[in-house]
């Protein structure tokens, strides 16, 4: 069998993208240790206002299932934080993998947890449309959040009952009220870095930030995600599972904590 002469030339299955941008400097996930990461008491609190009424629809995109928002103003935002400015929630989905060892894109002191919900906003105060801010260094925020397994997540549980409904590739359903913050851990603790998003552009344009704390849910929730599928309706049947990126280097960046 033919094998990349190194690493770095290996395309990744899922993307059949380079694993490694050439160049790129400040690539996500991140493996976060604990002891390095730096308090910086400069870090505000992150203020979180989401209007539940600007929630559009679920699908499935190939890749994860996503529920996308009314992005066209100012109605669900965040600001604070590492943040300069205000960013619009654009849309929020999902990373898991196929067994409860494995499926976060981050790790914490290398620990995997089974699943991460990834918030993606976009910084409309700078740039005229989300497609522009994804090609600049301050152009997104994303929060990241852990997935453990425990307690029955009730506010999850809306999103888990319309899977069945965008099990293929490229369905999708209306979804006119979900209030994200009910995903949200109430510990205000996050840990900050600059990276990248962790699909296909892999555009460094990332601000990242990771809350502390993990939100639980139940076997039942976790096996929910994985009977989606990659696969469109008539094709072979692959299963939506282990839709994470491997760990990226964490080259000349320090991780700044918002908690001692
Ligand atoms: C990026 C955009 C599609 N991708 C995303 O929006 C996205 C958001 C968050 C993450 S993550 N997992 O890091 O939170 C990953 C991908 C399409 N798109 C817009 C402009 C554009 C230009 C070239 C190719 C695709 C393009
Ligand atoms: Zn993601």
């Amino acid at each position: 069998t033919c094998t990349p002469k190194n690493r770095n030339d290996a395309l990744h299955p899922l993307w059949q993208s380079p694993l490694t941008i050439p160049g790129g400097t400040r690539q996500s996930p991140i493996n976060i240790q604990w002891r390095d990461s730096v308090y910086d008491p400069v870090l505000k609190p992150l203020k979180i206002s989401y209007d539940p009424a600007t929630c559009l629809h679920i699908w499935n995109n190939g890749y994860s299932f996503l529920v996308e928002f009314d992005d066209s103003a100012d109605r669900s935002i965040i600001v604070g934080g590492p943040l300069e400015n205000q960013y619009r929630l654009k849309q929020f989905h999902f990373h898991w993998g196929a067994i409860n060892e494995w499926g976060s894109e981050h790790t914490v002191d290398s620990k995997f947890y089974p699943a991460e919900l990834h918030l993606v906003h976009w910084n409309a105060v700078v740039y005229p449309t989300f497609e522009e801010a994804v090609m600049e260094g301050d152009g997104l925020a994303v929060i990241g959040v852990f997935l453990k397994l425990g307690a029955h997540h009730e506010g999850l549980q809306t999103l888990v009952d319309a899977l069945p409904a965008i099990k293929h590739k490229d369905t999708v359903i209306e979804f006119d009220v979900f209030d994200p913050s009910c995903l949200l851990p109430p510990c205000p603790d996050y840990w900050t870095y600059a990276g990248s998003l962790t699909t296909p552009p892999l555009t460094e344009s990332v601000t990242w930030i990771i809350k502390k704390q993990p939100i639980e849910v139940d076997e039942n929730q976790l096996e929910a995600f994985r009977m989606l599928l990659f696969t469109s309706d008539g094709e072979e049947e692959k299963r939506m599972v282990d839709n994470f990126r491997p760990l990226q280097p964490l080259m000349n960046r320090t991780v700044r904590s918002s908690f001692q």
